[in-house]
């Protein structure tokens, strides 16, 4: 505000009170600086329109408050009332109608502003209706979710004590592995020296090899050596062999020469040979016919003989047939008696044999009876006399015993009293010579000589029995079982 001014001009106080923006609004201070500017030079009454509204224009009115320019028309129709008595200059009444324009502006922008919040706040109403209506339902849906918390917190709760179980397992598990882990500590330690030990032992076989391994170059070195010498012996004697070779060459060619005349000389009597072997070879041929014919005549007589051959075996079946006719006629049953010598030490006895006929017959005495009592005859198919061998008593049973062989049966047996000589005479003393043998095994010899000479066209199966009958008990005397010797055994 400029004092000066205002003494100077009436009009010009006047308005600068009207429009002292300070006094009026002291809150905005673009509008003081507008006022300011219009003030203080000249009064309202005097600055023409076009100029107020330039300058208005330069300070800016629109940035001036609402209420700043209520205050400001006030004014200016007050100060006109009082001043001009009712009359509005033509200034003064633009400047009011520019303000009121201003205020129309701003009353048409503030009702589009307040209609948008308007519009906003119902925007707004409408999502909280919305989300009240959300959070109902969430309220709702709380419940079954709380059920399903709880399950979930028991599932939980559950889970946790399983996995402090687990816990206590795994530490269970922890201190047997530690005891474990001891235990295996202990045991590479263990390992651990068994290792140094044998490491020991093998760098000490090392050594030992190597020692030998070294010896072992040297003598295979001396070895090459040696025979690097005997290689070289060799190549000498080599070509010494090769040297004789040669010399022997030349001589085997001279001789090759030698034979070469011989040959040619022994040519012509070859020649000869050759012609004499024509005439052998002739012979041979002639030979050889004869021999041929001589072969289909013998041939022929061969074929006599198979046939004789044949007719020998009807002859032989015919022949074994009256062999065995000739023993039938002779008596199925034979009854031979053989007359024991004395034993050593019974040469002082006298014997009681009187007579041994030719046929069979026997005359025994009996020295306690007298006439015709005192001798006895008896008649026996045979009687074999002490002296009589092992050979002749069994020849004369041979040919009953070969009937076996064409399917007869034939049995033999020894009777008499106690060692009278019967296992001597079946068996014979002993088996040591062959000349003891009894008729057994003179028998079964006898027969298996047979059967083998016959082995071509019959084949034999013997089968032996050997029984004793004593006090009317049969025994089987073949059987191994001692004590099972009754027969059958
Ligand atoms: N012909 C003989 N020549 C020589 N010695 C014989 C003759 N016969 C039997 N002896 C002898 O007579 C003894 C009795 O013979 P042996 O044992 O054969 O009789 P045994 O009848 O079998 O008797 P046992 O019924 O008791 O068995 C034997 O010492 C035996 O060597």
């Amino acid at each position: 505000m400029n004092p000066e001014a205002a003494t100077e001009n009436g009009d010009s106080a006047s308005l600068n009170e009207i429009l002292n923006f300070k006094g009026a609004a002291e809150d905005n201070l673009a509008e003081s600086k507008l006022f300011d500017g219009i003030q203080s030079k000249h009064g309202l009454a005097d600055i023409p329109a076009a100029k107020i509204s330039e300058l208005m224009k330069l300070n800016s009115l629109e940035s001036a408050s609402t209420h700043s320019l209520f205050s400001v028309v006030s004014n200016i129709l007050d100060d006109s009332i009082e001043r001009k008595n009712g009359d509005i200059p033509q200034c003064v009444a633009s400047l009011v109608k520019l303000v009121v324009q201003e205020i129309e502006a701003r009353v048409s922008k503030q009702a589009d502003n307040l209609r948008k919040q308007n519009g906003l706040y119902k925007s707004r109403e409408e999502r909280y209706q919305s989300r009240v209506k959300a959070l109902e339902t969430l309220a709702l849906g709380t419940t079954e979710e709380h059920e399903v918390i709880m399950k979930k917190l028991q599932q939980i709760k559950i889970e946790k004590a399983k996995m402090e179980e687990k816990e206590k397992l795994q530490e269970q598990d922890l201190i047997r592995l530690m005891e474990d882990n001891d235990h295996y500590k202990m045991q590479i330690s263990s390992l651990d020296a068994e290792l140094e030990s044998s490491k020991h032992a093998h760098e000490k076989d090392r050594l030992q090899l190597e020692a030998q391994l070294e010896q072992t170059r040297v003598e295979s070195e001396n070895k090459i050596l040696e025979l690097q010498c005997l290689l070289s012996e060799s190549t000498k004697k080599v070509q010494e062999l090769e040297a004789f070779s040669e010399s022997k060459l030349v001589k085997l060619k001279r001789r090759e020469l030698g034979y070469k005349h011989f040959i040619d000389s022994h040519f012509g009597s070859l020649q000869e040979l050759r012609m004499s072997s024509e005439s052998i070879r002739k012979e041979v041929m002639r030979t050889k016919e004869i021999y041929v014919e001589e072969l289909s005549h013998f041939g022929f007589n061969l074929k006599g003989l198979v046939d004789a051959a044949q007719n020998y075996h009807t002859v032989l079946e015919e022949n074994r047939k009256l062999y065995n006719e000739v023993q039938d006629l002779k008596g199925n049953i034979r009854v031979y008696c053989r007359i024991r010598p004395f034993l050593p030490g019974q040469s002082q006895k006298l014997t009681t044999i009187e007579y041994i006929g030719e046929n069979g017959e026997l005359v025994v005495t009996n020295p306690s009876k007298l006439g015709k009592d005192s001798h006895r005859l008896f008649k026996f198919n045979k009687v074999f006399a002490p002296a009589v061998t092992q050979e002749e008593v069994f020849r004369d049973t041979q040919p009953l015993i070969r009937s076996v062989l064409d399917g007869y049966n034939v049995c033999i047996f020894a009777y008499g009293q106690t060692g009278s000589g019967k296992t001597y005479t079946m068996s014979g003393p002993s088996m040591s010579s062959v000349e003891n043998w009894g008729v057994n095994y003179r028998a079964l010899n006898d027969l298996f000589n047979i059967s083998q000479s016959r082995k071509s066209s019959i084949a034999y199966e013997v089968g032996v029995q050997m029984v004793e009958i004593y006090n009317e008990q049969v025994r089987d005397l073949l059987c191994s079982d001692t004590s099972q010797k009754r027969y059958p055994c």
